[in-house]
């Protein structure tokens, strides 16, 4: 390997996110895989777990207590929420960068934080240093962020979907609905009763309608978008999917638009934001395995109500793709670096 490559850990490379990283990582040309940890598996070679990997990773899985991360130039960590803001000051402090795929670092208010995830925050003075990392809002930032809070993965799909239409100021930012589906995969790969074959499959149902943790950060980002607080109504649900987010947004109108143009005005130089044409019903398959986002606008029966409906893979443009994107965007390279990846039919 040439000593410029991007050297990269990975910690909690065990679960769907972490895999999921090693997928993309595996072929990107410009970095070098470094440690990836486990707590259960260390020493296991990473091929062994996960044979889709054979010939692509031949590193072991380490263990996160002894691993030695202070060499890497970036760290992922596909951890559950609240272990990454235990170590990353310490990275930090050995010029390590971070990128978080939980949520330690996305919630600008520790307070609402700590209500939300339900623990202390272990180090709030770092949640101002961290940037957002939705490349179509804060490219110009993580440039030359030290420390990613990558979005979750329900938020990317409303975040983007709304945008234009905040943005442009065409609607009322005061009755936003998201109604949105997630395949199981978005649980993670712990057991879990709800995520169970006989659970999940041939089944559909609403989860969090009274309050979802995604709730604070989908209105900290759309406020950021309108520049000023939103009413928003966010419903999950959990559908017989593996791997898929479709969102369906709904908002009033408050100025008669030309809503195709300005959606695909808004992202004509966005590579990883497709705005399909007038009419057209995104269906999750079309992004699967990519790091896209597919969008389409409407106006049923030409009234004032628009619906946006806005579909990615939650393992990629929703969490590891994602990030991946934001890694190339800290490191100079081109955004789309190990990520031209066509969507797997059927
Ligand atoms: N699944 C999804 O669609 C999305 C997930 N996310 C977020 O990404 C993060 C990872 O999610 P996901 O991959 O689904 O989760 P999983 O449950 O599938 O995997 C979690 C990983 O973290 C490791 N881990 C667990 N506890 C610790 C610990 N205390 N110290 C170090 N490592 C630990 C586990 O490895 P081991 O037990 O082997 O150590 C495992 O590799 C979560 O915060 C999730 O909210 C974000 C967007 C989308
Ligand atoms: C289907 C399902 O259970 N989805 C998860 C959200 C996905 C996730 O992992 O959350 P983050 O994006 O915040 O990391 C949930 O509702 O809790």
């Amino acid at each position: 390997m040439s000593l410029d490559k991007i050297k990269v850990g990975i910690v909690g490379g065990t679960g769907y996110t972490g895999v999921e990283l090693l997928r993309l990582l595996a072929i990107h040309p410009a970095i070098e895989l470094s440690a990836i940890t486990s707590r259960g598996e260390a020493g296991l070679p990473v091929a062994d777990m996960f044979p889709s990997l054979r010939g692509y990773v031949d590193l072991p899985f380490s263990d996160p207590a002894q691993a030695d991360l202070s060499g890497c130039d970036v760290v992922f960590f596909a951890t559950p929420n609240g272990i990454a803001m235990q170590q990353t000051a310490d990275l930090l402090d050995k010029g390590v960068r971070v990128i978080d795929l939980a949520a330690d670092f996305r919630i600008q208010d520790v307070a609402t934080w700590e209500k939300w995830y339900g623990m202390k925050h272990a180090c709030p003075d770092l949640i101002a240093k961290a940037v957002y990392g939705l490349p179509e809002v804060n490219r110009e930032k993580i440039r030359t962020a030290q420390l990613i809070a990558n979005p979750g993965c329900y938020p990317t799909a409303v975040q983007l979907g709304f945008l234009p239409l905040l943005e442009a100021g065409v609607i009322d930012e005061t009755l936003l609905i998201a109604d949105a589906k997630s395949g199981v995969s978005g649980a993670g790969r712990k057991a879990e009763v709800s995520a169970l074959f006989a659970e999940a499959g041939d089944n559909f149902k609403a989860y969090g309608v009274a309050g979802h943790r995604h709730l604070p950060e989908i209105s900290q980002g759309l406020a950021g978008m309108a520049n000023k607080p939103v009413g928003l109504t966010f419903v999950p649900h959990l559908t017989p999917l593996i791997r898929g987010i479709h969102a369906t947004l709904y908002a009033k109108l408050t100025k008669d638009i030309d809503l195709q143009h300005l959606f695909e005005s808004r992202y004509i130089k966005e590579r990883f934001v497709d705005v399909l044409p007038k009419g057209s019903h995104p269906e999750t398959r079309s992004v699967r395995g990519s790091n896209q986002c597919r969008i389409a606008v409407h106006r049923p029966q030409g009234g004032d109500t628009v619906v946006v409906l806005s579909v990615i893979d939650n393992l990629v443009k929703g969490a590891a793709g994602q990030a991946v994107q934001n890694m190339n965007i800290m490191f100079g390279l081109a955004e789309n670096t190990g990520l031209e990846v066509v969507p797997l039919l059927p």
